[in-house]
């Protein structure tokens, strides 16, 4: 079954490659909750489903990677936890006889600084706590990641100039005092919220010369971020700030035909103006205790947990995605 970008669900073709894909494990030693809606989310259970992914993945001789979209640890988790709790999350991945690749999200913020963050998530940090990098997984393949928490108000010390734009940028655009709260925004404006975050100026330039290196070397681009980059695939509340300015830059290219992220727990997908699927995975935080995103029993609520088989198909099996005949 093939698909607007040549995309197909891993049933016939030739596969290019194949990895593991997790997002929102959120683990807390701490009792099931709720969100602010009122969906519950099993903190103790995630490590479960986490380990049933990494299983799952071992068990599938054939993946390149594993990936995780972020919030490797709940924002509730008691500080003094904190780092151990991270600790105890990665070595569960540290079980993937592969690469495993992370990214920050605000719950990681919440919890532990980014010079502490970066070296345990073993994020590249070249340049003063930046969080973004580029791997290439296959020949004519790269994957980007994006730091959506580059101008954020969390995460940078109070007084760095990051946070202080980030909460310019917040109080010019949302009016509560609590800038968590999208009360009275409108459409796409809820967006606006301090649990998100933009891609900064260097960012984007950085952007900018990778997708274009890329096209000169004919590659094909996968683009992945913790925040949501289309608000097809997505709520409007989880999407990053600019998402808007990020696709204007990946949509100068021809190189992009995937992006990849978490935050919006229910997940989604759509395929863009350009033909660009974005994918929202969803949170494994969120799968009830006796069930499973990666039994492929598909016994489960596919509601909320299952991944379906998309109209893009790119799930195979669950857990992991297949890249077949991009052009
Ligand atoms: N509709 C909403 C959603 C969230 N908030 C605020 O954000 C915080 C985090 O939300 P979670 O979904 O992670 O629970 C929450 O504590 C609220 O302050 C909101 O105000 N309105
Ligand atoms: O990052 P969380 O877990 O606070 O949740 C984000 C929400 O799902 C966005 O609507």
């Amino acid at each position: 079954m093939g698909s607007a970008n040549g995309l197909t669900n891993g049933r016939g073709g030739h596969p290019l490659f194949a990895f593991g894909v997790i997002t929102d494990v959120q683990y807390a030693d701490i009792p099931n909750g709720h969100s602010f809606l009122g969906v519950p989310r099993f903190y103790r259970h995630s490590m479960l489903v986490l380990q049933r992914a990494v299983k799952s993945w071992n068990n599938n001789k054939n993946l390149n990677f594993a990936i995780h979209f972020g919030d490797i640890v709940d924002g509730k988790c008691p500080k003094d936890q904190s780092l151990n709790a991270v600790k105890k999350v990665v070595d569960e991945f540290e079980n993937f006889k592969g690469p495993v690749y992370h990214m920050i999200g605000n719950h990681c913020l919440y919890n532990l600084p980014r010079d502490k963050l970066l070296p345990l998530l073993k994020i590249p940090n070249l340049d003063g706590g930046r969080a973004y990098y580029e791997f290439s997984p296959a020949p004519g393949y790269r994957f980007v990641v994006l730091d959506g928490y580059d101008i954020s108000a969390i995460g940078w010390p109070h007084d760095h100039p990051k946070t202080l734009e980030a909460l310019k940028f917040l109080r010019e655009r949302n009016p509560n005092s609590d800038k968590n709260s999208p009360n009275g925004l409108e459409g796409l404006d809820r967006r606006f919220l301090m649990f998100n975050g933009a891609v900064g100026e260097e960012q984007m330039e950085w952007l900018d010369c990778v997708l274009r290196d890329a096209t000169n070397m004919k590659q094909k681009v996968v683009v992945c971020c913790h925040l949501p980059l289309d608000p097809g695939a997505s709520s409007q509340e989880p999407l990053l700030w600019n998402y808007d300015e990020v696709m204007d830059v990946i949509h100068r290219y021809d190189c992009v035909k995937v992006c990849l992220a978490g935050h919006d727990h229910e997940g989604g997908h759509s395929i863009d103006s350009h033909g660009i699927h974005h994918r929202v995975l969803e949170a494994a935080l969120e799968c009830p205790p006796g069930h499973d995103i990666y039994d492929g029993g598909h016994s489960i609520d596919p509601h909320r947990i299952h991944h379906p088989v998309l109209e893009a198909a790119l799930e195979y099996p669950p857990g992991t995605i297949m890249l077949e005949q991009m052009e």
